[in-house]
């Protein structure tokens, strides 16, 4: 199980998340709503040990993290992959999109060019598609692309924030079967995080909101 329990963060004077708890579970699609600048994104961050909250604590399979960014353990970091939801913004420019998908392979030192190859291949990819660099592929292809990289190392949980949000209704069901499909075979489990709620009723096993109550004020 991945869980977060009274997870407290601040930004400045304002309390963005107040106590709150959420635990997915393996195998699993918990959707994630609420209204926009509830907190949705800094909770993703907080699930993923990016983002140190002010308290509370963040479990991935019964160990508790002892820290967060660089000071997370790195085998405990790689079992949470996040999605975001404007690709552009999470990518190195200047790679192309092999080399971007291949990113935690080659950060892990175990390149896995077969491996690349074949997650390329499932979110539909083409060959020559590869080879070009971010500015020469649509929004579509490039969160294509996030999604491999997102899976390379076989995380045992996958967080998608507004992951096809921007994106048109075909390449948004393909990412989602991949997503499906990835889950049925490894028993991961999955946090979708969406203001779309015909979306997750579509795709979550169960929902969850966070309220508008905690974008008060602290
Ligand atoms: N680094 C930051 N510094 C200060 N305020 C921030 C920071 N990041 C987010 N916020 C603010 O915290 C609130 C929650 O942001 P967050 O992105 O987590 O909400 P969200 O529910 O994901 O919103 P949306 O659905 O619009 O993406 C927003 O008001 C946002 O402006």
């Amino acid at each position: 199980m991945l869980e977060a329990r009274d997870i407290t963060v601040r930004y400045g004077s304002r309390t963005v998340l107040d106590r709150v708890t959420l635990a997915v579970e393996p195998g699993s699609v918990l959707g994630l709503g609420g209204p926009s600048g509830c907190g949705k994104s800094t909770l993703a961050r907080v699930m993923a040990m990016m983002l140190r909250p002010r308290s509370g604590t963040v479990t991935v399979d019964g160990r508790t993290t002892p820290g967060w960014r660089q000071r997370a353990p790195r085998d405990l970091r790689i079992r949470v992959a996040l999605v975001y939801q404007q690709p552009r913004l999470a990518v190195d420019p200047r790679l192309t999109l092999t080399e971007i998908v291949a990113e935690p392979l080659a950060a892990a030192g175990r390149p896995d060019p077969a491996r690349v190859s074949s997650l390329a291949t499932e979110v539909g990819l083409t060959p020559d598609l590869l080879t070009r660099k971010p500015h020469e592929v649509s929004d579509g292809q490039l969160q294509r692309a996030c999604v491999a990289r997102a899976l390379t190392l076989s995380p045992r949980y996958l967080i998608c924030d507004e992951m096809t949000t921007m994106l048109d209704a075909s390449t948004q069901a393909h990412l989602v079967a991949v997503i499906n499909a990835y889950r049925a075979q490894t028993g991961a489990g999955i946090l979708a995080i969406s203001h779309d709620t015909d979306l997750l009723t579509r795709w979550a096993d169960h929902t969850s909101s966070l309220g508008a109550a905690q974008a008060g004020e602290a």
